[in-house]
């Protein structure tokens, strides 16, 4: 890395905001909408997450609603690839095809449309904030459901301690800009 990336990297990471105990006692919620709302900022996250990526013939890059739709949309734009949006239930027209994943507390299910990626398309994850990687993982099950052959996740911002990476393994690349 650069001395340049290490500056931009810490200008990005002025744009996140820490709010304590949001949602819920106790979590430290890392609000990414002053970087959104900086366009010197926003244009610099998605120059760098596209970065690692470029050359590597990304087709498709799915996105987990609702967050990692807006860096998602972005990101494909940049990589001259196509966005799939990986939605919350209830919200695409069938036919579908679904996985389940536990969060802390009950469970939540992701969906796509069941033609959303071509046999074997190269397909990028993307996310704002990997916490402890229950959400990735679904998409990534999702991903192989459909088809697609995964080239890994990137995400803007990793929560060390709650150990996401462990949880991804080691089988595809997962990439972070930004650790706290
Ligand atoms: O690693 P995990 O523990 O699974 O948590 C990470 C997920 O949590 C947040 O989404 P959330 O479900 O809050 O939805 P939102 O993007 O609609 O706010 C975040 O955008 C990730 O998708
Ligand atoms: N602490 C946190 N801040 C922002 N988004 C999150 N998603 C899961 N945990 C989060």
């Amino acid at each position: 890395m650069t001395g340049e990336d290490v500056l931009r990297l810490a200008a990005l990471r002025e744009g996140i905001r820490a709010v304590p105990d949001f949602p819920v006692p106790g979590v430290v919620f890392r609000d990414l909408t002053p970087l959104l709302a900086d366009r010197a900022a926003f244009a610099a996250c998605i120059e760098a997450l596209a970065s690692p990526w470029r050359g590597q013939d990304v087709q498709a890059v799915c996105g987990i609603e609702s967050r990692g739709f807006i860096f998602g949309a972005a990101l494909a734009r940049e990589l001259d690839a196509g966005f799939v949006p990986l939605r919350k239930p209830g919200k695409l027209p069938p036919p579908v095809v679904e996985v389940d994943y536990a969060l802390e507390y009950g469970t939540d299910r992701l969906q796509a449309r069941n033609d959303a990626l071509r046999p074997g398309q190269r397909t990028l994850l993307i996310d704002d904030v990997l916490a402890t990687g229950g959400t990735l993982c679904a998409a990534r099950a999702l991903v192989a459901r459909l088809g697609g052959a995964l080239l890994g996740a990137q995400v803007v911002v990793e929560l060390d301690a709650l150990r996401g990476r462990m949880r991804w393994g080691e089988g595809a690349p997962l990439r972070a800009l930004l650790h706290f």
